[in-house]
C-alpha cells in the first residue's frame, strides 16, 4: 500500500477531491441515489477520464473515454487484469469459472466455452426461447384478465422466464421457475443482489479493498469471514453447486456414453464434449466446470430478465414507440402466416428493426453492468480520444499509467457521451440508431458498439444468447400485452447492487426490487 501511494502517478489528472483518506470514493460511490448520478456529474466537469480517491491515499482512474476503453479491453490482452478482491468475490459467488480466471486460465476456460456460443448454435435455441415465452405469456394472461388493474412485479415473471429459459437451453433441464414457485433457485436467488451487494459497510469495503494486498493462501480464507453478505453468498452459491453437481455427472454420462454424444445441443453437453477432447493437461477439472454451470445459471438469467424490464418502463413512458413496435410485430406475423410458416425466423426478428432499436436502446440507457474494475499489469500508457485538461491546464491525449493503478471503466459513462451518441444522449430515444453511422465510431464493445456486454477477450460469451432471447421475447410480449402505468404512483430508480437493480422509490425494504407495470391482454 505504502509503494502504491508513492507510485501516485495520477497527480496531475483532475477529478473530486478525495471525501476520505481511508475509503476515498469508495462508499459514495455504493452509495448514489441512482447509477451512474456521480459518473454523470463528473463527466461533466472533468470531461470523459478523471481521477477519484482510493482507500487509504491512494488514487484511481475512471474513465468513459471510447479510445481508452478500447486500449483496456480490446487491444492489451491480459495486461488490465481484474482486482484480486474481485476475482475473489466472484470466485464466492460463481465458483473458479470463466468469471473469476484470469491470463491463461481464462483462456482455458474460454477455448472450451467458445464452441457452445457460436452463432449458428446459438440460433438452434430460437424455437425453445419462443416456447417458454409462450408458456409465461399463457401464465400471465388469466391474471391480469382477472384483474384488469392488478400491478404487475414485471422483473419476477421475466426472472422466472429466463431461468427456464437458461436452464433447458445450457442444461436441457427444468429448473421449474414457471412451474414451480418453490423451486429451490428461485428462492436461493430472490433477494440475493439486495442482500449481499446494496450498500456495502464502510468496513467491508475498506476490508476487501486490503485483500489486494494478501498473499494467495490468505485469499482462500477470507470469503469464510463470518459477515452476512458471504455467508448468504456462500449459501446460494452451495445450493447452485449442488444442482450443478448431478447435472453435471449425469450430463457426463449421457454425454460420453456411445452414441448419443450428437444428440445433446445443449450448451453443458458441448462444453462436456469440447472438454474431453482436450489435451488431458489443458483440460477444465470437474470443479470448473461445475463452476461454469454456475455462472450460466447465474449471468444467463438476472441480466437479460432485468434489461427486458428496463425497456418496459420505457415503453410504458413512450407509449407511441410501444405501439410502433407492436405494429412492426403484427405485420410480420402476417406475412410470416402468409408463407405458411407458424413461428418467426431469426430473419424475421432481425428484420424488425423498430424492436431491435428498442432493444439496444435500453442496453445502452440501461446498462445493468454499469462499471468493471481492472488493474493495469505493467507500465502503459493510455491513449484518449477526448483529450482532457490537466490540473496545470495543459491538454492532454494520453496519460501514462503505472503498473498496480487501479482503473475503473465507466460503462454508464460511456454510453451517455454526447459524442458519441448525441446530443440527446441522456433521452431514452431508438430512433438514434437510425442517423447513427457505427463506422465513424471507435469500436468497442461486442455489440452496436455498447459497452454494456464490456469488449475484447473477456467480453459478455452470452451477448448472442441474450440479444436472441430478448428478441424472442419481446415480439411475443408485445403481441400479447400492453404496459402501462401502474395505478399507484411509483418512482422507480436505479441502484447500484453489484448489478443496476429497479427499486420503488422509498419502498425498497417492503417490495424488494421490483419493477411495477400495469399488464393487460391486447384484445
Ligand atoms: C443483457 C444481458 C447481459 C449483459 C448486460 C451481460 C454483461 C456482461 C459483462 C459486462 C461481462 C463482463 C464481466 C467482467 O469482465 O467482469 C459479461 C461476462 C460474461 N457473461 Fe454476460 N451479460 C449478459 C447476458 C449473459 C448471458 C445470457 C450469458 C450466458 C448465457 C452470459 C454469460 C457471461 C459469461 C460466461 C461471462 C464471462 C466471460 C469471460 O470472462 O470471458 N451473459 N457479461
Amino acid at each position: 500500500a505504502v509503494r502504491r501511494r508513492r507510485s501516485r502517478s495520477l497527480d496531475n489528472i483532475r477529478g473530486p477531491p478525495s471525501p476520505s483518506w481511508l475509503h476515498g470514493h469508495g462508499v459514495a460511490l455504493t452509495r448514489q441515489n441512482e447509477v451512474g448520478e456521480l459518473d454523470f456529474k463528473w463527466m461533466k466537469e472533468y470531461g470523459a477520464t478523471w481521477r477519484i480517491g482510493g482507500h487509504l491515499g491512494t488514487q484511481q482512474l475512471m474513465t468513459a473515454d471510447p479510445k481508452a476503453l478500447q486500449h483496456i479491453f480490446m487491444k492489451s490482452g491480459y495486461n488490465y487484469g481484474k482486482r484480486k478482491d474481485v476475482q475473489v468475490v466472484t470466485e464466492m459467488f460463481l465458483g473458479p469459472g470463466i468469471v473469476a480466471a484470469e491470463g491463461d486460465k481464462h483462456q482455458r476456460h474460454r477455448k472450451i466455452m467458445n464452441p457452445a456460443f457460436s452463432a449458428p448454435q446459438l440460433r438452434t435455441f430460437l424455437s425453445l426461447f419462443q416456447d417458454i415465452g409462450l408458456q409465461m405469456c399463457e401464465k400471465l394472461k388469466p391474471e391480469v384478465e382477472e384483474n384488469p388493474d392488478k400491478t404487475v412485479f414485471i422483473n419476477k415473471w421475466l426472472a422466472r422466464t429466463t431461468l427456464d429459459i437458461i436452464g433447458q437451453a445450457a442444461f436441457d433441464y427444468d429448473y421449474g421457475g414457471l412451474s414451480n414457485s418453490e423451486s429451490p433457485l428461485l428462492k436461493a436467488y430472490s433477494g440475493l443482489f439486495l442482500d449481499t451487494a446494496l450498500y456495502p459497510s464502510k468496513w467491508l469495503i475498506l476490508y476487501r479493498s486490503l485483500w489486494n494486498y494478501l498473499p494467495n493462501f490468505l485469499l482462500r480464507i477470507v470469503p469464510y469471514t463470518p459477515i452476512k453478505a458471504h455467508n448468504r453468498t456462500r449459501r446460494t452459491a452451495r445450493t447452485v453447486q449442488g444442482i450443478g453437481r448431478e447435472l453435471f455427472s449425469q450430463k457426463t454420462k449421457e454425454v460420453l456414453s456411445s452414441g448419443k454424444a450428437d444428440t445433446h445441443k445443449d450448451v453443458m453437453s458441448i462444453l462436456i464434449k469440447a472438454n474431453s477432447s482436450e489435451d488431458p493437461r489443458t483440460q477444465l477439472a470437474e470443479d470448473e466446470m461445475i463452476a461454469e454451470m454456475q455462472t450460466l445459471t447465474f449471468a444467463g438469467h438476472e441480466t437479460t430478465a432485468s434489461t427486458l424490464s428496463w425497456m418496459l418502463y420505457e415503453l410504458v413512458k413512450h407509449p407511441n414507440y410501444q405501439a410502433k413496435m407492436r405494429a412492426e410485430i403484427k405485420a410480420a406475423r402476417q406475412a410470416m402466416l402468409a408463407r405458411g410458416d407458424s413461428r418467426f425466423s431469426m430473419e424475421d426478428l432481425d428484420s424488425m428493426t423498430t424492436v431491435m432499436n428498442a432493444i439496444k436502446e435500453t442496453l445502452r440507457f440501461h446498462p445493468i453492468v454499469f462499471n468493471l474494475q481492472r488493474y493495469a499489469v505493467k507500465d502503459d500508457i493510455l491513449p484518449l480520444s477526448e483529450p482532457i485538461i490537466t490540473t496545470t491546464g495543459e491538454e492532454i491525449h494520453a496519460i501514462p499509467i503505472k503498473a498496480g493503478q487501479w482503473i475503473t471503466a465507466s460503462l454508464a459513462g460511456y454510453n451517455r457521451l454526447r459524442s458519441v451518441w448525441g446530443e440527446d444522449a441522456d433521452e431514452w430515444n431508438p430512433d438514434r440508431f437510425l442517423r447513427i453511422d457505427p463506422t465513424k465510431q471507435i469500436r468497442v464493445g461486442v455489440f452496436g458498439n455498447l459497452m454494456t456486454f464490456s469488449a475484447g477477450i473477456r467480453g459478455c460469451i452470452g451477448w448472442r444468447f441474450s440479444l436472441i432471447e430478448m428478441q424472442a421475447l419481446t415480439a411475443e410480449l408485445l403481441e400479447n400485452f400492453e404496459f402501462a402505468r401502474p395505478k399507484e404512483d411509483y418512482d422507480i430508480v436505479r441502484l447500484p447492487a453489484g448489478l443496476m437493480i429497479p427499486v420503488v422509490r422509498g419502498k425498497l425494504y417492503e417490495l424488494g426490487s421490483v419493477m411495477p407495470l400495469r399488464v393487460s391482454v391486447v384484445q
